[in-house]
This record gives structure tokens, sequence and C-alpha cells, in this order.
């Protein structure tokens, strides 16, 4: 029903609300005169059919975008709520857009803070031991298992698209790594299972540089060649706005960053330099810290919390930081 048709059938004050799947569908719902938007769907299900294309965070943002200006309110609509129901009204979610895959920080990072936080991530992971569920590239998919179980978490190094579905419901964290690809079609099934919206993007700085469509670097197979980035905290603190995720910029020196903090990591050697798959162990690194720290997150969260709207708990740059 035509929204000026509805107005006039009900009473006055009466709040309209219109669902929307793209930007134009919220232009259009601004021009006919609606108090709010329901967008979405934010992600897929398992459990039951989703008629409208799942349009991610990244959507969610896009239709967010076309909002600015007007006073039209937006509500996300989640599906994964078993009962159906709307999740959190979220203009509040476009405005803390960077923070939606990590919880807000108690208090700005100190070394000291950081450090302790490490031992307690690590606790997490062994008593936890999440399932890391990792596509990596077959030069570094048993070396990248064993750094997983010596972290204490357990490694599955699953591919075939079959069986993303039901691993996807019992995984702390999954890693898609790229190199060589061996099956594409199950990369792609287990991404689209999380609308390929990543938590941690990261990469060497020619990798990052092609993210980011940046010529400032330059790669030589999968090694990052030249100087790197001249500006390297700006770099991620850009890319990670951008992505709305946590951003690793891994070299000599690494730097991490969730588009409002940047963080500098000199604690590597030499020698990883001179091995292969040094970096592919950071990303499995990272994802286990992840998975463990959500974990930890999950099992804290008061009753009410998986109304919250929600997508990440628990503080996803330090986890980054910890890997
Ligand atoms: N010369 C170096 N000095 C100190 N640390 C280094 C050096 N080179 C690499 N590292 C460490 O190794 C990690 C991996 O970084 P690098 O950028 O070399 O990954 P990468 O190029 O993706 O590696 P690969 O493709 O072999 O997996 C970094 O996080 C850093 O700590
Ligand atoms: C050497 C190599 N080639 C493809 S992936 C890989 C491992 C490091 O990225």
């Amino acid at each position: 029903m035509p929204v000026n048709v509805a107005r006039a059938l009900l009473p006055k004050g009466t709040i309209i609300g219109k669902t929307c799947n793209t930007p134009d569908h919220v232009k259009k719902a601004i021009a006919e005169g609606v108090d709010y938007v329901g967008i979405g769907p934010v992600w897929g299900t398992l459990t039951k059919k989703v008629s409208s294309p799942v349009v991610g965070p990244k959507g969610i943002g896009e239709m967010l975008e076309t909002l600015d200006g007007s006073s039209v309110k937006a509500v996300a609509i989640d599906p994964r709520s078993a009962s159906q129901k709307l999740s959190k009204i979220i203009h509040a979610f476009y405005d803390s857009s960077l923070r939606t895959f990590s919880e807000p920080r108690a208090a700005p990072y100190s070394l000291d803070g950081i450090k302790s936080a490490l031992g307690t991530m690590l606790a997490s992971v062994k008593e936890f031991s999440p399932l890391v569920h990792q596509i990596t590239n077959n030069v570094v998919t048993n070396q990248s298992a064993n750094a997983t179980l010596a972290l204490g978490a357990s490694p599955i190094m699953a591919t075939a698209p079959e069986e993303m579905a039901d691993l996807s419901k019992a995984i702390g964290a999954l890693l898609i790594n790229f190199g060589t690809i061996q099956n594409l079609d199950g990369m792609l099934a287990a991404g689209l299972l999380s609308t390929w919206q990543a938590t941690v993007i990261k990469g060497n700085a020619a990798e990052l540089g092609a993210i980011a469509n940046s010529l400032e670097v330059q790669a030589r197979g999968v090694d990052s060649v030249g100087k790197g980035f001249a500006d390297p905290a700006k770099f991620v603190l850009d890319l990670a706005r951008k992505q709305r995720c946590i951003v690793v910029l891994t070299g000599v020196t690494d730097w991490v960053s969730d588009g409002t903090v940047v963080i500098r990591l000199s604690n590597g050697h030499p020698l990883l330099g001179d091995i292969t798959g040094s970096g592919c162990m950071v990303g499995t690194c990272v994802a286990t810290f992840c998975a463990g720290v959500s974990m930890a997150a999950f099992a804290k969260r008061s009753a009410d919390a998986e109304e919250d709207g929600r997508l990440v708990r628990g503080d996803m740059l330090l986890a980054a930081v910890g890997g």
C-alpha cells in the first residue's frame, strides 16, 4: 500500500515504516514520507529462507548514508533472531560502525594494559580452545594447524563447499587466506556465510595496497617489495575506516588499526622475513586470538545481550594485536 494512502487511513501521528534492501529503495521511501525504514537483512541464516538478498554490514552502511540529512530513522533486520523480531533501532549502528566489529575499549590503550591483556587473551584461547577454521594455501596448511594447536586452540582446515554450512555453526573464527586457492567454491561458500564482511583484514604492504587501490607499493609474487608506505599509520587508519574492520599491516614493523587507534608493533625477527608463511601464520594467530576473545566475551554476556545488535563480542583490536 502506498505510504500516502496508509497515512490517510491511519490515525494521525501513526508511525509508518517500509522495508528497504537497496539505497534506491531508501531514497524512494524518504520521498514517500516514511518515518522509518527497516533495512537488511544484514545476515543470512541457515534456519530459515530469507527472501530478500542479504546486504551485509556494508550494504547497511550504504543505506544509512542515503538517510544522512533526513529525519527518517532506521532499524536493521537480523533474521538470525529466532523470533524474527527487528533488532535494535540503529541510527547508532552507523555512528558506531567503526566499532561494529569490536567492542568499545574500556580505557585508552597503554603498553602495560596491552601486555596484561595479552595474558588474559591467551588464557581465554586455552580455556575455550575454539575451533579455528582455516581455508589457506597448501604451502602453510600444516604449519598453520600446528600454530593453532600451539596457542591452545583447535584447527580445522576443511575446504569443501559442502562442509561450510555445518562448520559455520561450530567455529570460533574463520580464516580465509589466499596464495594457492585450492577450492574457490569452498572459500566463497564459507565467506558468504558471513557476507564477506571481515572482522580483521591482514596483509603485507603489497597485499593491502592492492585492496586499497594504492600504487605506492609493489608486489613480487606473494612478497611486498620496496620501501612500503610512506605513512603506514595513516594507511591502516584509512583502510580500517573504509573497510569498517580491523586492519593489520605486516612487515618489519606491524601496524594495527580499528580506524580510530593505531598500534605499532616492533617485536618480529629478521629470520621471519627469510622463511615463507610467516605472514600466513600471523593470520592464523590473529584468527585464533579473535576466536578466544570473542568466546570469552560471549560467555560473560548479560542475559539480554543477544538483543543488543552487536555483531562481534570482545575487543578485536586487542585480539589482532595479540595475534
Ligand atoms: N625483517 C624483519 N624483521 C622483523 N620482523 C619481521 C621481518 N620480516 C618479517 N617479520 C615478521 O614476520 C611477520 C610476517 O610479515 P611479512 O610481512 O613478511 O609477511 P608476508 O610477506 O605476508 O609473509 P608470507 O607471504 O611468507 O606469509 C611480521 O608480522 C613480522 O613480525
Ligand atoms: C610461497 C607461496 N606461494 C603461494 S602462497 C605462499 C606462501 C606464502 O604466502
